[in-house]
């Protein structure tokens, strides 16, 4: 917390034109700043009363809702104002002009209303990573991992284990003293251990989770794999509805690995298109069936194609990710039914069959991979990297029996420490520049 903090403002909506355009002040002379470029008094806190926007030499800028936060109940814990003007580009600069003529006033940088959110104790770290998380959602399932990391859910769990450890902490340490007047057994320590156990299976529980909530948050990876022919561009167009990929009658066509996003249900799905896979001379087409399996090698599923009087089924390099197998130009075959069995089916673009249940059986596949009790759960390395640690000193704690308690007991500060890390509670500077970097002005 800095003293004489300079007062910010932004823009704190979308790019105008729009129908409304939300300015936001903050900081200690926000309220000073707002009365000067209103001509009539002040709302009272909280409450939106419509008023004239005026210039120095009091011509009109506009009329606008004005709403006072006093601090500290404001996002930021500081004074705060809003100014829900018109939304027109010459509207918001003429009053953001104003406002930067005023000594004191600066516009703010990206990120600056949240750090002061965070350094006034309104947000902590996790929650911050939440709210970024939540104004990026595009799915519904990112918004509902973000809504529940914002909300103070992550917060409260790992807060909750670091309490537990530092409760654990304190039973030893009472154990030590009294040992020292040599009249309590070595009773209290045994309770501690199997607390710590629990603790232990509990952290690895949510770590597990870490991949679910990377799918949730950052997209499951679906590859078209095949050999050339086989009718992934095609495929591709199809389940996009769009024309993204070059399809022709040559074989390798593709060359780049070609991207496309779906919403499936909520699920956020990167669907990307790749080279035909067979053994050619051609340079271009080496190098692209090179990036074809660096692609399969990072799926999270692979649809793997076969289509009729094209030679070649695909020998996929071992791994343990699931495949489904495709047979594409179910036009050019006498099947009409295109669902063959759990992991495979016949489609065709040219009328359709089958593209709604290779959808389906795409969404079944991520809905399986990501279910999990609840949506408390991380998504971002860095808290798995924090997690981890704190899992092996748990586990050094419990394994190394043979030392003196007040070393296993310093296991458990440091457990309690890598959770404090992820919070924000110690040792956050150098992660601030970072978590913070990831907003636009105006948040
Ligand atoms: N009849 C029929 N033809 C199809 C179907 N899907 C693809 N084709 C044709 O098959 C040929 C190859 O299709 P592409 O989508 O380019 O195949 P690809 O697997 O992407 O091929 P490469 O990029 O060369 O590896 C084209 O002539 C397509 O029109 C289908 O469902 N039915
Ligand atoms: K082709
Ligand atoms: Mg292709």
């Amino acid at each position: 917390m800095t003293a004489a903090k300079e007062t910010i403002f932004a823009l704190a909506s979308g790019a105008p034109p729009a129908g409304v355009a939300v300015i936001r002040i903050s900081g200690p002379l926000s309220l000073d700043a707002t009365q000067r470029i209103t001509a009539q008094p002040l709302p009272k806190p909280r409450y939106a009363a419509l008023r004239s926007i005026v210039g120095r030499s009091g011509q009109l800028l506009d009329k606008a809702l004005v709403l006072l936060f006093p601090a500290p109940h404001s996002f930021t814990g500081e004074d705060c104002a809003e100014l829900h003007l018109h939304g027109g580009k010459a509207v918001v600069n003429a009053v953001l002009n104003e406002l930067a003529g005023f000594e004191g006033l600066r516009l703010a940088e990206a990120g600056e209303f949240s750090r002061r959110a965070f350094e006034n104790g309104k947000l902590d770290l996790v929650e911050i990573e939440g709210l970024a998380d939540l104004l990026s959602a595009e799915t519904e399932m990112q918004r509902r991992l973000a809504a529940e990391q914002s909300a103070g859910h992550l917060s409260s769990l790992y807060e909750g284990w670091r309490e537990r450890l530092i409760f654990a902490r304190a039973m030893i340490e009472a154990e030590l003293d009294f040992s020292d007047e040599g009249d309590i057994p070595g009773s209290v320590s045994d309770r501690v251990w199997s607390e710590v156990a629990k603790l232990q299976s509990e952290i690895d529980t949510v770590i597990d989770s870490i991949k679910t909530g990377e799918i949730i948050r950052d997209g499951f990876r679906v590859v078209l794999a095949g050999p050339p022919n086989a009718g992934k561009s095609s495929l591709m167009n199809a389940l996009a509805r769009r024309d993204i990929a070059i399809v022709t009658d040559v074989a390798g066509t593709t060359r780049d690995v070609l991207h496309c996003e779906l919403d499936l249900e909520g699920y956020k799905i990167h669907l990307y298109d790749t080279a035909g896979l067979r053994d050619t001379e051609d340079r271009v087409e080496q190098e692209g069936i090179r990036r074809a399996l660096t692609t399969i090698a990072d799926a999270d599923l692979i649809l793997r194609l076969r289509a009729p009087g094209v030679a070649g089924e695909v020998d996929l390099p071992e791994n343990a990710i699931p495949v489904i197998d495709v047979s594409t130009k179910l036009d050019l075959r006498d099947e009409v039914y295109p669902f063959e069995s759990a992991e495979s089916l016949a489609v065709s673009v040219i009328d359709g069959r089958g593209i709604d249940l290779l959808r389906r059986m795409i969404l079944e596949s991520v809905v399986a991979r990501t279910r999990v009790g609840s949506l408390a759960i991380p998504s971002r390395l860095r808290h798995a990297q924090r997690l981890l640690a704190a899992r092996s000193s748990l586990s050094d704690c419990l394994e190394r029996s043979e030392l003196p308690l007040e070393l296993r007991a310093e296991y458990l500060r440091h457990a309690a420490e890598e959770l404090a890390r992820i919070t924000g509670r110690i040792d956050t500077e150098t992660l601030l520049g970072k978590i913070f970097s990831e907003f636009c002005v105006g948040k």
